[in-house]
């Protein structure tokens, strides 16, 4: 279980995410949002590294406390920033965390070469390499960032599936609509500028509509600087049902 109780985290006086308090227990939930709005720095600190204040407990341990908890996996490239070759890291993972998947077998046949650099990938196969070799370890916990950046269409399908198959709970943040439609199943909660709503079914949240105020029929209610923002069922509104619009949703928050 991953159990947030009010989160600050900040980059020097800068204040990121603020006051976020939710918790995934025993699902995988999407994390979507703007640029900027603190989705890879809420990754990192529930990772162990970044630091917070508040409280980020992992199975019920304080994770400014706990070093090298194996049940967690990642592809923030802090993680693999060591010189090492994909095979290097792939045996240190073996060793270390034990791998179910046969992420060898995948990489090359999405055509990444074992002996190279992890620093020499491209942007795509540095993506690719990372979030296959965290799911591999098939681990308790997934803290999965952007797994489709820089990723070509034909290859996303892997990641999709591995990203279903391996990890028991855990967040994964996206930016892209056409994703989320495949995991329309999965909760998913929103950030704006460091605040945190949510959760709603990625489903509902690319079906429904945004109207201003609150509505008692709302699937999600997003209160902004005092102003609400509901998200309906139906056709009333703009419908979050493509990238322009769940960028619209973005602008509307951003300027209430
Ligand atoms: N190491 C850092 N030092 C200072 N500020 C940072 C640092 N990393 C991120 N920020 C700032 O913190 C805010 C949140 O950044 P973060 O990377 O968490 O956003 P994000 O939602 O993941 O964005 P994106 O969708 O662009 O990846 C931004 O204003 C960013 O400029």
């Amino acid at each position: 279980m991953i159990d947030l109780k009010d989160v600050y985290i900040y980059y020097g006086r800068k204040e990121v995410i603020r006051g976020i308090s939710a918790r995934v227990d025993g699902e995988k939930v999407l994390l979507m949002g703007p640029n900027g709005s603190g989705k890879t720095t809420l990754l990192s600190a529930i990772a162990g590294i970044v630091p917070y204040k508040g409280s980020i407990r992992v199975d019920g341990m304080e994770v400014r406390g706990v070093k090298n908890y194996n049940a967690v996996a990642t592809n923030l490239p802090q993680a693999f920033s060591l010189g090492l070759t994909v095979e290097d890291v792939i045996e240190v993972y073996e060793e270390v965390k034990g791998c179910k998947a046969d992420v060898r077998r995948e990489l090359e046949k999405l055509g990444i070469k074992l002996n190279k650099a992890v620093y020499q990938l491209s942007a795509g196969q540095g993506v690719l390499v990372r979030t296959l070799i965290a799911l591999a370890t098939d681990p308790k916990v997934v803290l999965i960032d952007e797994p489709f950046e820089n990723v070509d269409v034909s290859k996303r399908k892997v990641v999709v599936s591995w990203l279903k198959e391996y990890g028991k709970e855990g967040v994964i943040v996206t930016h892209e609509v056409d994703i989320a439609r495949l995991f329309s199943d999965y909760n998913c909660f929103l950030i704006f500028e460091g605040s945190l709503f949510g959760p709603i079914k990625a489903g509902d949240l690319l079906s429904s509509s945004i109207v201003f105020g609150e509505d008692p029929s709302a699937l999600l209610t997003l209160t902004v600087n005092g102003k609400k923002i509901s998200l309906i069922r139906g056709d009333k509104g703009y419908r979050v049902d493509s990238m322009s619009n769940l960028e619209r949703l973005y602008d509307l928050v951003a300027e209430a």
